[in-house]
């Protein structure tokens, strides 16, 4: 359990004269699983970038636990935004593992890197992400000969490599074939059963609907409602939500 919540008041982000996020306001509770969902291009990807300082937004706050990473527009010092990035650890749909690395090697560069942890520690600890992900005996292989569904648990252990208070995915099963989601999702599952504070965009509606706390509907840079996967799913309020599940189920 930790005390890391996350507060996102009024953000707003354009790229050029598109205005991609509008306003957009937050709150996460510690060991909350919010799940993202909406159309293409509405913004979900470009909301959970900002959250790890991979997008800068224009305007409006950020907060993760105590530590302002923007405050009305304003960012914090590079040395603060380092800090409290260091606290976030971020799944990519496209698994973003150094192709020149083993998978241990992987697991351990930042940690040694970043954290100065020692080597005996950094293996200690590969091994164990590596069991609980199911991989333990891929260390030594290289991510081009391992499947995506390998790929993305390797990528799921890296970021648990760094201790990080919340996770972040960004459509972490949009990339793999539909037979190799299964155990990227139980591992997902996992981590939300152990009470793993995670923000999850995702198109995987069977995702959304059984593992997550809440789901949001963003649309067009806004978010049009959120609720239980009860709520959400079973009765939407807004038509927008309703049109758009009605397309995907
Ligand atoms: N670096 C960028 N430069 C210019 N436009 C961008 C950039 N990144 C995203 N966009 C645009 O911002 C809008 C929102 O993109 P974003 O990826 O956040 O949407 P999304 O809801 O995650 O979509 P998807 O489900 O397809 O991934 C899109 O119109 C996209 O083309």
């Amino acid at each position: 359990m930790n005390n890391t919540m996350i507060d996102v008041r009024d953000v707003r982000k354009s790229f050029g004269s598109l205005e991609v996020l509008k306003k957009v306001s937050l709150q996460i509770a510690p060991n909350e699983v919010v799940a993202v969902i909406g159309p293409s291009g509405s913004g979900k990807s470009t909301m959970l970038r900002s959250l790890a300082h991979l997008e800068q937004v224009d305007a409006g706050s950020i907060r993760i636990g105590n530590d302002y990473l923007v405050q009305d527009g304003k960012y914090a010092s590079s040395a603060k935004i380092k800090e409290i990035t260091a606290r976030m650890g971020m799944v990519f749909q496209h698994f973003n593992l150094f192709p020149h690395l083993t998978v241990r090697g992987n697991l351990e560069l930042a940690p040694k890197l970043v954290k100065r942890l020692p080597a005996a520690e950094a293996r200690d600890r590969a091994s164990a992400l590596l069991e609980k992900v199911g991989l333990l005996e891929k260390g030594d292989a290289y991510p081009a000969n391992l499947s995506g569904g390998q790929k993305q648990r390797v990528a799921i252990a890296r970021a648990l490599m760094m201790n990080p208070e919340i996770l972040l995915f960004d459509e972490p099963t949009s990339a793999l074939d539909p037979e190799l989601t299964g155990e990227v999702l139980q591992v997902m599952r996992q981590l939300a059963e152990e009470r793993m504070t995670m923000v999850v965009v995702t198109h995987e509606m069977g995702f959304a609907r059984e593992v997550a706390d809440r789901v949001i509907f963003m649309a067009d840079g806004e978010f049009i409602e959120s609720g239980t996967p009860e709520q959400l799913f079973g009765n939407p309020r807004q038509e927008r939500t309703k049109t758009f599940l009605n397309r995907v189920l």
